[in-house]
Parts: structure tokens; sequence; C-alpha cells
């Protein structure tokens, strides 16, 4: 790995990671693959060979969790070299001591974002809190492509950003040019911006089934219900009450009902898919594992449509996609299938009412939710194969 990484130039011809591939076909989905089995093979092409020099990479908030999973993933990247890090809380903390799982990559320690040198940066993951990111990048130079993990640039109408996250949005200018990150449905666009909007966890599960099927108008725009679940790790690594062990083990916590500031975000894509006002009910809950994401999406078919209309649509709209799988008929998608890797898988299920479908779509969401997603986007915006440090197989059990 570390002379792959090392030589700009000359690693093409070498397959660094046993599963690594420049060109990916995708395998026949049986249902025994994806019980364990990769659900990919290598078959590198000569003309998928790039031999561009080292991007030097900056990660904003590397102390936190998507941070931390930016990081474990770029060890995998032939081309991306970090050499910037930055927290508040553990500025001046070597990685070792903040994350012992990354002790042994060759990292800078973490320092204060004042003391940062962008100039010898080509490219930042901002993994910051919300409403920290507006106003942090509006100081950066120009040369920079950016990924911001967070939710500041993901609403297009500035005043249902104001109104949801309930403060001035602080860099309206920039907003006007960030692109909405779901790379499998924006890749064109991902591929020329500056500033990417990395989409939520909830929208990535939830828009990948819904916005081809509403394309394709074989579900009804209204009475979409999501009902869906997230690992703790999807709120942070910063202590809140909400968080103690105590608080999730053995239990089950919705919260947000009604007013989760994720209903916008997914509004906004799958009404861009339905060219009209899509609505949602979504409700989240909060359940006791460290990271994975189920959403539970209840649709009406359009008149005329059935299961396998829906079943034969995603398959058809996916099948040159390598993350995201679609299941074969009856198999039920797991977090478990997903664990530590980019991948999404989906089925749709036929209801006991007729007319109505069920959608299952489970994800990582510190991965495909995260900070897979936008390394996947800034493959995309360098021009690098997507798949670039990304075939890390789900971790099961
Ligand atoms: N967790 C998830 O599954 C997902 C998270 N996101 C979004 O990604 C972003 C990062 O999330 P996550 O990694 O979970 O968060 P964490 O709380 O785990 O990490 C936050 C990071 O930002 C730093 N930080 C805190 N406050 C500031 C500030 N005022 N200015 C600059 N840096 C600051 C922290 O430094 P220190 O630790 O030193 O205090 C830490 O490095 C958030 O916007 C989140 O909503 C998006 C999709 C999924
Ligand atoms: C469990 C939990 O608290 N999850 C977070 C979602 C994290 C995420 O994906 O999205 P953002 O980037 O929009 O924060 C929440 O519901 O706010």
């Amino acid at each position: 790995m570390l002379s792959v990484k090392m030589s700009a130039t000359g690693f093409s011809s070498t397959c660094f990671n046993r599963s690594c591939s420049w060109k990916v076909e995708k395998l026949s989905k049986s249902k025994k693959q994806h019980e364990g089995k990769p659900f990919v093979k290598c078959s590198m092409r000569s003309s998928d060979r790039t031999s561009q020099s080292t991007v030097r990479i900056g990660v904003l908030g590397a102390s936190g969790y998507t941070g931390a999973e930016v990081l474990r993933l770029l060890a995998n990247h032939p081309q991306f070299e970090v050499t910037l890090m930055t927290a508040v809380r553990k500025a001046g903390e070597p990685i070792a001591s903040v994350f012992p799982h990354l002790a042994t990559q060759n990292l800078p320690d973490l320092i204060a974002i004042e003391d940062a040198n962008f100039s010898d940066v080509d490219a930042v993951f901002c993994c910051l809190p919300h409403g920290t990111t507006q106003e942090i990048i509006k100081g950066l130079p120009m040369h920079l492509k950016i990924v911001d993990l967070s939710a500041d640039f993901r609403l297009r109408d500035i005043s249902e950003y104001e109104e949801w996250y309930g403060k001035p949005h602080k860099a309206p200018d920039l907003q006007k040019e960030a692109v909405y990150g779901l790379t499998e449905i924006s890749r064109e666009e991902i591929k020329n911006a500056r500033l990417v909007a990395n989409p939520g966890c909830y929208p990535t599960s939830i828009q990948l089934p819904l916005v081809p099927l509403i394309k394709a108008n074989l579900i009804e725009a209204k009475n979409i219900i999501i009902d869906a679940k997230s690992g703790v790790s999807g709120a942070g690594r910063s202590p809140k009450e909400n968080l103690l062990y105590t608080e999730v083990a053995e239990g089950i916590n919705s919260y947000g009902v009604t007013r989760h500031r994720h209903v916008p975000e997914t509004e906004q894509g799958l009404s861009d898919a339905a060219r009209s006002r899509v609505t949602i009910s979504f409700t989240p809950h909060l359940i006791p594992m460290s990271r994975g994401m189920q959403s539970t999406i209840y649709v009406e078919m359009a008149p005329g449509a059935s299961i396998e209309d829906l079943h034969q649509r995603l398959g058809q709209f996916y099948k040159d996609e390598e993350f995201v799988i679609l299941l074969e008929n009856g198999v039920i998608p797991r977090t478990h299938s997903v664990r530590g890797s980019n991948y999404c898988l989906i089925n749709v299920f036929p209801d006991r009412i007729p007319g109505r479908a069920i959608i299952i779509s489970v994800i990582d969401n510190l991965v495909k939710g995260a900070s897979g997603q936008a390394l996947q986007n800034l493959n995309a915006m360098m021009g690098f194969p997507e798949n670039t440090g990304l075939q890390y197989q789900p971790l099961f059990p």
C-alpha cells in the first residue's frame, strides 16, 4: 500500500487491494452472493489508468466520526494524501491519541483551523457541525475543491434553510454554486462542481430507491410514509445526555417527530424527480447499534403499476452502478450486509393492501450516508474512478 502511495505515477499496474478494480463488473445478484461474498470482481482496463499526481487533502473536523471514516477510507486511496487535519477540543493531539485505530497511518497532528495553511491543500472534506462550514469555507482559497458533509449547503432555498435550521444562512453566494451530491443521481453536475453538498444519511437512504420510481411515474407522489432507524454514530461524537449508554441501550427512541430537518432535504430531491411538489411523512428512530441505517418506505403504486414493474425499474436504473444493489425478489436488506461499506441495498415488497408497496433500503450511515459518498464525490470531481478507496467489503456479522 505504502509503495503505491509514494509513487504518483507508478501504481497503475498494481492491484493494491485484493478487491481493487478500475473497472468493476457486477456479479449477478443472487441471494448467495449477498451472504458474505464480494459483490464485485476485479478487471482492470489499461484505458482507465491515470497518471495524475498526488492530491493533497485537508480533513476539517478530523476528530469526529465522519472525519475518522474519511481517514480510514483514504488509507486505501493511492492518490489522495492527507496533509491537514483540524479539530477544536482535540487540536494539538496526534491522531493516535484520539483514534488509536488509525495509529498506523502516517498522518499529521490535529491542529486548530486558525493555524491551517490552505495553500498547500488541493481539496477538503468538511466534517464539521451544521452552521460552522458556511462561515469557515467563505474564507478559503478558490482553488480548493470542497465536499461539505454538513447540511449547510443542501437546501437550495435559503429561506427554507433558515426556517428548518433556525438561523440565518451565512454564505448565500456560495449556496448558488453548491451541487447536491447524491452521486448516482447527479453525477454529471458533481464532476464539474467546486463545492458539493454531501447528502444527509436519511435522505440518501430514501432518495436512492424513490427517485427512479418517481421519475418513471411508477409511484404516487402523495402518501409516502417513511419509518427510519439510525445507529448512534449518526449523532456525532460530542457527548450528549440522550446518547448515554443508559439512554440508548435496550430501547428505541423516536425523535424529530413531524419536524426533522431531513424532511425538506428529502422533499427537495423527490420534488426535483417528480417536477412537482412531493411531501413525505417521516419519523426517524435512534436504535442501539453503533452504525447502520434502515428506511422502510410505504408507497402507493401508480394505477396499473405492479411490484414487478417497480423491481424491474430499480434493477434497470442501477444495473451499471457499483454501490446501489437491488436484491433478488423476496430477499430482505439488512444493515449487517452493508456495515463498513459504501453499499446501499434495496428491495421492494408487495403490501397486503392492494396497490401499495413496501420498500426497504439500508446503508451504513457513516459510509454511503456520509464519508463514503463524500469520497465517491471527490473522486468524481477530481476525475478518478469513483470507487477508488471505497472497495471495502461489508463487515459481517
Ligand atoms: N455522523 C453521521 O452519521 C453523519 C454526519 N453528518 C454530518 O457531518 C458533520 C460531522 O458529523 P460527525 O463527524 O458525526 O460530528 P462529530 O461531532 O463527531 O465531529 C465534529 C468535528 O468538528 C469539530 N468541531 C466542533 N465544533 C467546531 C467548530 N465550531 N468549528 C470547527 N470545528 C468544530 C470537532 O472537533 P473536536 O472533536 O476537537 O471538538 C470534530 O472534529 C455534521 O454536520 C453531521 O451532521 C452527515 C451524515 C451522517
Ligand atoms: C442519529 C442522529 O442523530 N442522526 C442525525 C442525522 C445525521 C445525518 O446524516 O445527517 P446530517 O448531516 O444532516 O446531520 C440526526 O437525526 O440529526
